[in-house]
């Protein structure tokens, strides 16, 4: 069997600040299989976000031992086996769609008919094929954040990690960007790290839930769903959904209780 996508054990992470310190990450052991789909939800402040940087490398845990694709974090980001999916789009304004996509391909040195072939095949998996040549500002906020997603897909890497890339955007245009996001995911079949702050969100998305409590994070739950992979929007008016999301909600109240 290959190693898991993700493999966290015992992880921990303080930062030390001029307050003094700050734990945000208490044992925290986790391990996801290749091609899942894992969203974080907490409270905020709760580390979702540094559990998210930590697998990418950008933040160094204090204890513990994470692998990412069976490597060091460190080893992982240089071998780009992630793309990252921030809360803001975050695309230069001055860069048209297209150009902001194949920003990562000319960092790395990706001959200019293979970038144009990948900007293109992006593209149209976010649907936005004929937007290319637009720039951000024409774009409405939903269609931004497809961009930047698409951004993240460009050179294929095995993991995606999403940080509340929906949160900014008002409910419908979310449904319709979870919907896509999950044909996405069914297309590419890529291990999936989402954080957000919405039950529903987690519930609808994910195969696997992942419920922590207020800071020091830990894991207070990790529910896999038995939700079947083709999840129409209505499958959350199901008996099925809502006992997950009453798992989910409860799960959060205990930790908020216990902390
Ligand atoms: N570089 C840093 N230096 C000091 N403290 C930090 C640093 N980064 C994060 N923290 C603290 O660690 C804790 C966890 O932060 P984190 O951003 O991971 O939470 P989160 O669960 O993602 O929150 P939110 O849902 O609000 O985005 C917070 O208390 C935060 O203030």
């Amino acid at each position: 069997m290959s190693a898991p996508a993700i493999s966290a054990h015992n992880l921990d992470l303080t930062f030390q600040t001029g307050d003094g310190p700050v734990h945000a990450l208490r044992d925290v052991s986790l391990d996801i299989p290749d091609g899942e789909f894992v969203s974080f939800i907490g409270p905020s402040g709760c580390g979702k976000t540094t559990f998210l940087r930590c697998v990418a490398a950008l933040e160094t845990p204090t204890g513990g031992t994470l692998t990412v694709s069976g490597m060091s974090p460190d080893a992982a980001r240089r071998a780009r086996k992630y793309g990252y999916v921030f809360q803001a789009a975050g695309l230069y304004p001055w860069r048209t769609i297209g150009k902001n996509v194949t920003l990562p391909l000319e960092i790395m040195g990706i001959p200019r008919a293979e970038r144009a072939h990948r900007r293109d095949e992006v593209l149209a998996l976010v649907e936005l094929d004929k937007f290319a040549n637009k720039y951000p500002w024409q774009l409405s906020g939903g269609m931004q954040q497809r961009a930047s997603i698409a951004r993240a897909l460009a050179f294929d890497a095995p993991i995606l990690l999403m940080d509340e890339p929906f949160g900014a955007l008002d409910e419908i245009v979310r449904d319709r960007l979870n919907e896509e996001l999950l044909a996405l995911w069914a297309r590419t079949s890529k291990t999936t790290l989402f954080v957000t702050h919405s039950i529903p969100e987690a519930v609808y998305l994910s195969t696997k839930i992942v419920v922590m409590s207020p800071r020091p994070g830990r894991i207070t739950d990790v529910i896999d769903s038995p939700l079947p992979r083709h999840r129409p929007l209505d499958i959350r008016d199901t008996p099925e959904f809502l006992a997950i999301a009453h798992r989910v909600r409860e799960g959060l109240r205990d930790g908020m209780q216990a902390a």
